[in-house]
């Protein structure tokens, strides 16, 4: 008979992580495992280190000390596991004198995809996070709630193994906050693991597991 358990193995991990910004100690010796599939939300206080932590486990900030590891192996030894992992940044980090649809199709392009199937993904993605119609528009001349859709977007149509998304639905509606979760809690199902930097504890409710940061002396 078949085994029923279904086993998760490690997709990213940090060990003894420690990260520093404007001179400060901002994360101390920090060591997580999370699974292929979860959906972890990562909470703190404003300060905390919410966003210094996604941004090095996202391997765009290097580690004062410690390591992130893809599946049990070294970013710093393969940078070329970066590919499996995407970051909706805070700021959302969108080029805003392109479209929105440009801006997705760019990232896909950079990162290997056709142009066909680059514009046909960046297509589907927009419909998915309900910006289809925004699709030629500049992004500047969009929102902060659609620019936030957009680059959620565009962090979905690049199909990670571990999606980090920074306060995704800061700037949400709660129509479309229920829908921008709906769609990062999807990319589950398919093994990506979640993490979610949030304030919202009905977001954090929806998550398999809670980190909570705190803000410790800082040297
Ligand atoms: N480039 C930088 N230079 C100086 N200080 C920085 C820099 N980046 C982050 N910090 C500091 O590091 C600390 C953690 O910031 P971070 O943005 O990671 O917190 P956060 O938990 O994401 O906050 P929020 O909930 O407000 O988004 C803050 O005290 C911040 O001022």
């Amino acid at each position: 008979m078949d085994d029923p358990r279904v086993i998760f193995g490690t997709a990213l991990s940090c060990e003894a992580l420690s990260c520093r910004a404007g001179g400060r100690t901002i994360i101390e010796d920090l060591s997580l495992e999370l699974a292929e599939g979860e959906r972890v939300a990562l909470m703190g206080p404003s300060g905390s280190g919410k966003t210094t932590l996604l941004t090095t486990l996202a391997g765009l900030l290097p580690p004062a000390s410690g390591r992130v590891l893809v599946r049990g192996v070294p970013l710093d030894e393969r940078p070329g596991l970066r590919a499996g992992l995407a970051l909706v940044f805070q700021s959302y980090g969108l080029l805003s004198l392109l479209t929105a649809a440009e801006n997705i199709e760019v990232t896909l392009r950079a990162a290997g995809h056709r142009p066909k199937e680059a514009v046909r993904a960046a297509a589907a993605a927009l419909e998915r996070l309900r910006v289809a119609r925004f699709a030629d528009h500049l992004v500047e001349e969009l929102s902060g709630g659609q620019q936030q859709r957009v680059a959620v977007a565009r962090a979905l149509a690049l199909r990670p193994q571990v999606l980090l998304a920074d306060e995704p639905t800061a700037e949400q509606d709660p129509t479309h906050r229920a829908a921008v979760l709906d769609e990062l809690l999807a990319v589950t199902g398919d093994g990506t693991t979640l993490v979610i930097a949030t304030h919202d504890p009905e977001v954090a409710g929806r998550c398999d597991r809670v980190i909570e940061l705190r803000e410790t002396a800082r040297r």
